[in-house]
C-alpha cells in the first residue's frame, strides 16, 4: 500500500480515477462471495449470515440497512478482519482476505481516538508509523484538517472535542492511512440530528475529494439515501442481500435533495422493504 503524502496525493487521486471506473480492471474492489457466520456460545448457536454475496466497485459509496439484528456489523467486523467467516469468501481487489489489515479503514459509532494524543496527533499517527516525515506528516495534517473543517483545533485532546468532532477527526485519520476500503459502522449514531446531517455533508466532501470505496451501516434510512450509490437492503436473520436499490439523485449533494420528490421515493420504497423483513423477524 502506497502510504500518502501532499506531494504523492495528485498521483494517487489520478491513478485511483483510473480505478474509479469498474470496467477499467473488471474486478470489484470488494466481493462478498456465500458468506456465512454462525455464532457458537454456550447457550446455543445464532446464524448471523447465511450464503450473503455482494460487490462492490472501486470508488463506490454503498449503504447497508437491515433490520435490527440481521447482521449488518456482522458482515462489515468480517470484511475489517474482526471476526472469521463460518463459509465463504470475502475478496479485496480480487484477492482472499483473513484477518485485520492497514488496507481497511474503519471508523465506528463508539469514538475510538487515542486520548492521550493530539487531533493532528491522532490523524498522522500511522503515517509515523510508516516513517513519514515530519514534515509531510505535517503536511497531510493541514490537508485532512481543512478538509474536515477542523483547522485550529491541531492541538485539542479529544476530551476538549464534541461528539461530532471526533468523528470528524476519526475519518480523516482513516483518510489519512490511504486505505483500500473505508469500513464505517452506524459512525454518526450517536450524533444528534442536526450534528448528523452536518456530518453526512462533511463525509460527502471527503468521499469526493478521496474517491474512496466506502461501505456504510446504518439504521437510518433518509442517511443510507442521501449518501449512497446504492443501498444494499438484508433480510431478516439470518441476513442476506434482499435488494440493492441504485440510488440515482444527482452529486454533489446537500441537505436540500432530502425535500425532493425523487428522493421521497426512495425512502418509502425503502422503508417498505426494511418492514416486511422487520416484520418477519418479530413472526
Ligand atoms: N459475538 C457474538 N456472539 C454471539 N452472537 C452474536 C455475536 N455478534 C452478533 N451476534 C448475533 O448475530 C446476529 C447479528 O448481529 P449483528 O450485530 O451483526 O446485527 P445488526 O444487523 O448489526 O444488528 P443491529 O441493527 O441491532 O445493530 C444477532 O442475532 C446477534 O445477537
Amino acid at each position: 500500500m502506497v502510504t500518502p503524502t501532499v506531494k504523492n496525493m495528485e498521483k494517487i487521486k489520478n491513478s485511483s480515477a483510473l480505478l474509479t471506473n469498474p470496467s477499467h480492471s473488471g474486478t470489484p474492489k470488494l466481493e462478498i462471495k456465500d458468506v456465512g457466520k454462525i455464532f457458537r456460545t454456550k447457550s446455543g448457536e445464532t446464524t448471523a449470515l447465511e450464503k450473503t454475496s455482494f460487490t462492490i466497485n472501486e470508488g463506490e459509496f454503498v449503504t447497508i440497512l437491515g433490520p435490527s439484528g440481521c447482521g449488518k456489523s456482522t458482515v462489515l467486523r468480517i470484511v475489517a478482519g474482526l471476526e472469521e467467516a463460518t463459509s465463504g469468501q470475502v475478496l479485496l481487489d480480487g484477492k482472499e482476505i483473513h484477518g485485520p489489515g492497514p488496507d481497511r479503514g474503519m471508523v465506528f459509532q463508539s469514538y475510538t481516538l487515542y486520548p492521550w494524543l493530539t487531533v493532528k496527533e491522532n490523524i498522522t499517527f500511522g503515517l509515523k508509523l510508516n516513517g513519514v516525515s515530519q514534515k509531510e506528516r505535517d503536511d497531510m495534517a493541514r490537508h485532512y484538517l481543512q478538509l474536515i473543517g477542523l483547522e485550529g483545533f491541531e492541538k485539542h485532546y479529544p476530551i476538549q472535542l464534541s461528539g461530532g468532532m471526533k468523528q470528524r477527526v476519526a475519518i480523516a485519520r482513516a483518510l489519512a492511512n490511504n486505505p483500500k476500503i473505508l469500513l464505517m459502522d452506524e459512525p454518526f449514531g450517536a450524533l444528534d440530528a442536526q450534528t448528523r446531517n452536518i456530518m453526512q455533508e462533511v463525509l460527502l466532501k471527503a468521499w469526493d475529494e478521496s474517491k474512496k470505496t466506502i461501505l456504510f451501516i446504518t439504521h437510518d434510512v433518509e442517511e443510507s439515501i442521501f449518501l449512497a450509490d446504492s443501498v444494499y437492503v438484508m433480510t431478516a436473520r439470518p441476513g442476506r442481500l434482499k435488494k440493492k436499490v441504485p440510488i440515482a439523485l444527482e452529486r454533489p449533494r446537500d441537505f436540500s435533495v432530502k425535500g425532493s420528490v425523487e428522493f421521497a421515493h426512495y425512502k418509502e420504497e425503502l422503508l417498505s422493504l426494511i418492514r416486511d423483513e422487520s416484520l418477519k423477524a418479530i413472526q
